[in-house]
């Protein structure tokens, strides 16, 4: 769902990125209208965890532009976009394993929400949760670690939601119950930035996809377009 009328959640305009001397982003143009799906494919090393990394303030662009509901916060760093509403859950799981269950909702919750409201809605989502809110995270499935993570945010009502490989390590099922958690909030009209390798899970839900290659946004369209695009170039059709 977009809303015309608002400014894009996030907008990334001709940015560059660089670890060191080496650049990775060549000038990335990026929006997610309020209220969309947007899903950021491509292959590895392809610049998708970068690019996530430039909206939540982890990494600074060295060039380019960064907007917020049309303000510009170029350079803006990781706690000022946390406090803007940006929950990102990074690749490899977003919680802290040294923690407990109902720690980590905690600590998730920070000044914008409840640790009551935080454990109502997890537990209501994943009643597993609730069985093991005072074990480690650290010793739970991946799985059950993904959850926590998306629980982050279930209850903090994000401004935008950054998901970086949602999948990676877990079995079908359970990225199915993932990304069905994310079409959930989808529907509730959070907007949401993800990345991910295998473009077939994602793009039922995304409503604009971005092909990414070599630190270039190579191309932006539909799910459709992107899907058509991709079979070409892999089946060579
Ligand atoms: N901390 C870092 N230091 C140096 N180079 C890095 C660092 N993080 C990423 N890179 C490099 O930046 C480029 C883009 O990496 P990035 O992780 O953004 O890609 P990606 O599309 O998310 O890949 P993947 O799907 O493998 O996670 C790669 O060449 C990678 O080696």
């Amino acid at each position: 769902m977009t809303t015309p009328e608002a400014p894009p959640v996030v907008e990334l305009r001709g940015v560059h990125a660089a670890y060191g001397d080496i650049e990775v982003l060549h000038g990335i143009d990026l929006t997610v209208p309020a209220g969309s799906v947007v899903a950021l494919l491509g292959p590895n090393g392809a610049g998708k965890t970068t690019t996530m990394k430039i909206v939540s303030g982890l990494v600074r662009p060295t060039a380019g532009h960064l907007r917020f509901s049309g303000r510009d916060v170029t350079g803006i760093t990781a706690v000022e976009a946390a406090g803007l509403g940006v929950c990102s859950i990074p690749e490899g799981r977003g919680v802290f394993a040294n923690l407990t269950v109902r720690e980590n909702l905690w600590v998730s919750a920070g000044e914008r929400a409840s640790l009551e409201d935080m454990e109502e809605v997890a537990y209501a989502r994943f009643p597993r949760l609730k069985e093991r809110r005072d074990q480690l995270a650290g010793s739970m499935s991946g799985g059950e670690q993904q959850m926590l993570a998306l629980s982050r945010a279930l209850g903090t009502n994000p401004a935008v939601l950054l998901l970086d490989e949602l999948s990676m390590g877990l079995a079908p099922m359970v990225v199915s119950e993932m990304y069905e958690v994310v079409a959930g909030l989808a529907a509730e009209g959070v907007s949401i930035l993800l990345a991910e390798q295998f473009a077939r899970i994602v793009l039922p839900l995304a409503d604009l996809a971005v092909l990414m290659v070599n630190g270039h946004a190579v191309r932006t369209g539909s799910p459709a377009e992107i899907e058509e695009e991709l079979s070409t170039a892999y089946l060579g059709g």
